[in-house]
């Protein structure tokens, strides 16, 4: 068994390390349509920033390309192999939900270079990521551990998710703000909480969007709290309204005198010249966006809902309302249709009614 290499939670105490998500979260907004070449040139222009991690893979992780999900144009693993051949320094993350990946998908990530594994799990079933942690410690992998929609539970029950995560072979642990929902506070506490539970043993990180448009206030915080991995995107290319922009992110704790590794001109020229030109649409809190945090629901229901909406002439804000209301989770994107189709009959309901 080859030695996994995890960050070390005693060096650089207060640096903190930046992964870019652009190539990963920011496939959602893509409609996972990323090319090769916008791979390319994305990890190119990241890594001669700086950037050590960088995130390749389906906006829903390995194995992700599906009919329920949406096709990647191009094959992950070729987008995987890409990036691997274009990084010089930066190491390639993938991002994998158990159920949706396998540990044979992660070994096929390992093999096309891949050497970091980010298990996914919904913030309460941290129990079945164990496998997937074992195997890529096995395969010698870093691991993370990424606690989604974090904002369901309480920071002492989040802790306690870490913990098994931790137990389970995870060298840092995410707090995943998948729905833009935490405020301030709410944030601050959880990366306390993670940071008191699994702190002399493993590394704490923070995941935000953007829907309330505080991803950079509350990975500050986070940091604050004793976060050391911060996730961004470039331009904020993630769902809902896209995540904390890696170039603010890199700006911001730089005026900190935070040590990130990161040249701030050459992040500020990634975004603007490498990334901007070719965004289908800006990643904004819209209507929509806005009740995805205010509802806490899924960033990536998105553009499922807005599909759902033109489907069937319902408002897409309102499908995501009653999403939020009815506390769904990831893997359950086909019932975005069903609360669709209940509008309409309540409608119709009403209509006859009249
Ligand atoms: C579907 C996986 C999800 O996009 C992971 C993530 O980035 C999040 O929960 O915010
Ligand atoms: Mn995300």
């Amino acid at each position: 068994m080859s030695q996994p290499s995890q960050p070390s939670t005693a060096q650089a105490p207060d640096r903190v390390r930046l992964t870019d998500t652009t190539l990963r979260d920011g496939s959602h907004a893509m409609a996972h349509r990323f090319t090769e070449e916008q791979v390319r040139s994305v990890t190119g222009a990241l890594d001669r920033a700086g950037v050590e991690v960088i995130e390749v893979t389906h906006g829903d992780g390995l194995g992700g390309s599906s009919f329920n999900y949406g096709f990647s144009l191009v094959p992950e693993l070729r987008l995987v192999e890409a990036a691997v051949e274009e990084a010089e320094r930066a190491r390639i993350a993938v991002l994998l939900l158990p159920g949706l990946g396998t540990v044979s998908d992660l070994r096929a990530a390992h093999a096309a270079g891949a050497r970091v594994a980010r298990i996914a799990t919904h913030c309460t079933e941290a129990d079945v990521s164990l496998q997937h942690f074992a195997a890529a410690r096995e395969l010698g992998m870093e691991t993370v551990g990424f606690l989604m929609l974090s904002h369901r539970i309480t920071p002492a029950e989040l802790a306690a998710q870490a913990r098994i995560m931790v137990d389970g072979g995870a060298g840092c642990v995410y707090v995943v703000d998948s729905a833009g929902a935490l405020l301030l506070d709410d944030a601050a506490e959880r990366a306390r909480a993670l940071s008191a539970e699994i702190g002399d043993q493993a590394q704490v990180g923070f995941h935000g969007h953007q829907n309330l448009y505080l991803g950079v206030a509350n990975s500050v915080l986070a940091y604050r709290n004793g976060a050391r991995q911060i996730d961004g995107s470039l331009c904020a290319l993630g769902a809902g309204a896209g995540n904390s922009p890696t170039e603010v992110l890199a700006a911001t704790f730089d005026r900190m005198g935070v040590p990130t590794g990161v040249d701030v001109n050459a992040a500020l020229a990634a975004a603007a010249e490498t990334v901007r030109p070719f965004l289908p649409r800006l990643p904004w809190a819209d209507r929509s966006a806005i009740m995805q945090g205010h509802a806490g629901v899924y960033s990536s229901f998105l553009l499922h809902a807005e599909r759902a909406a033109q489907r069937y002439d319902v408002p897409a804000h309102e499908i995501l309302r009653r999403v939020g209301e009815a506390g769904y989770v990831g893997g359950q994107e086909d019932m975005i249709i069903d609360v669709a189709l209940g509008i309409v009959a309540e409608r119709e309901r009403e209509a006859a009614a009249v």
